[in-house]
């Protein structure tokens, strides 16, 4: 990666009345007209962290840095970072025109200046023909976008949401999610978007860093964390429904290794080497509820019954017991089989993953390969 736009350095905060730290520790690099997603349950720190990059919240310990220089104890107003909410921030007595201006006009930046940063914004937000429109008379994507607007006219170096699209109905939030990758795209930004929604994380950003307790657990492509999981929290985390998840032990040595808890058994791919110490421990075997399948019966299927069908659209949800072990998988709706029903699966062995039973981070199965 180039040089960081926004350098997040072992960041921490307690706050005075808690005895744990809301943001424990914490490291993220995110580069120039990147947008970083920081997505996790409520409660893990996410807009504490926020806070504190735009500076209403002083970090315990840890740095924070703007093209390499430090901000912390630099004022807010100072450091060129625009915070968005979910809770729009805008002036309804005011028009769009208005509320746009708003920021360069407490400044003190001369009109003309103003009426030419108001009308590219609106431009780029598609609302150029709304600006005499009162803002309480807007619906509630509208007023998003203004909210966005009035950050975005005063050009901040990096552009911070947190969970921008929640008070939004679901077609509305569908619309700003198109509207925002647009924007990502005309106006470059460097964003880091606080989320609780996976789809939006997945949908908006080119990297996710998923927090728990305060820590990152892991910082990934979006277009590979679902399936190359780094940590246990994140495949237990990601995916609707997530991996499967089996703590087991693997038997057999060379070319013959097996996964194997109670009655269930599943044979490795040919060729994986396990780390020895790891591989007489108990390890946690992942696959994904895509890479099971429903099969006609061979020397490679397991037998399974179906527990529970959940349909959901143009495909269904099975839960199934396999030697004692419950599965999701996720088949067509079209033809999918009964409650009850007894099946064959068949599994893609080149999509698992391994994590350790110690450690909870992924296991290399190569020698050599990296988790
Ligand atoms: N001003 C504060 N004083 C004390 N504790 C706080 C304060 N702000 C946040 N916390 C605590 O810090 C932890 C992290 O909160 P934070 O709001 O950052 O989480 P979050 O992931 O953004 O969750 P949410 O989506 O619910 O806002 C929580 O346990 C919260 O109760």
């Amino acid at each position: 990666m180039s040089a960081p736009k926004l350098s997040i350095v072992n960041l921490r905060k307690e706050f005075s009345d808690g005895s744990v730290a809301a943001v424990d520790g914490i490291d993220l690099d995110v580069a120039a007209g990147e947008t970083v997603a920081l997505l996790g349950s409520s409660g893990c720190g996410k807009s504490t962290t926020l806070n504190m990059v735009v500076g209403l919240e002083e970090p315990t310990s840890g740095d924070i840095r703007i093209d390499g220089k430090s901000v912390v104890g630099v004022p807010p107003g100072q450091r060129n970072v625009g915070l968005v909410f979910q809770d729009y921030a805008v002036f309804t007595s005011m028009s769009v025109r208005q509320n746009l201006a708003f920021g360069l006009k407490v400044r003190g930046i001369a009109r003309s200046e103003i009426a030419r940063a108001v009308d590219e914004v609106a431009e780029l937000l598609g609302m150029a023909d709304r600006l005499d429109a009162r803002a309480r008379d807007l619906g509630g994507s509208e007023l998003q976008r203004v909210a966005i607007g009035r950050t975005l006219v005063t050009k901040p170096d990096i552009l911070l949401l947190d969970e921008p699209l929640s008070n939004l109905e679901a077609a509305a939030r569908l619309a700003m999610r198109k509207e925002l990758r647009r924007l990502q795209k005309e106006a470059g930004l460097t964003i880091v978007y606080v989320t609780h929604d996976q789809v939006e994380a997945l949908s908006l950003a080119d990297r996710i860093a998923v927090m728990s307790a305060g820590k990152i657990k892991q910082v990934e492509k979006a277009s590979i964390i679902c399936d190359q999981p780094g940590h246990l929290f994140v495949a237990g985390f990601m995916g609707s429904p997530p991996m499967n998840l089996i703590r087991g032990k693997v038997d057999g040595s060379g070319g013959g290794l097996s996964f194997a808890r109670d009655g269930f058994a599943l044979t490795l791919p040919d060729g994986i080497a396990l780390d020895p110490a790891e591989a007489a421990g108990q390890v946690v075997l992942g696959l994904r509820p895509e890479a099971i399948r429903l099969a006609p019966q061979d020397s490679d299927t397991l037998a399974a019954t179906v527990q529970q069908v959940e349909p959901r659209g143009p495909e269904a949800v099975l839960t199934l017991d396999c030697a004692g072990q419950s599965l999701k998988v996720i088949v067509p709706a079209s033809g999918r089989p009964q409650e009850g029903a007894d099946v064959h699966l068949a599994f893609d062995r080149s999509a698992l993953v391994l994590f350790s039973g110690k450690t909870d981070l992924r296991l290399p199965l190569h020698a050599g390969e990296a988790a």
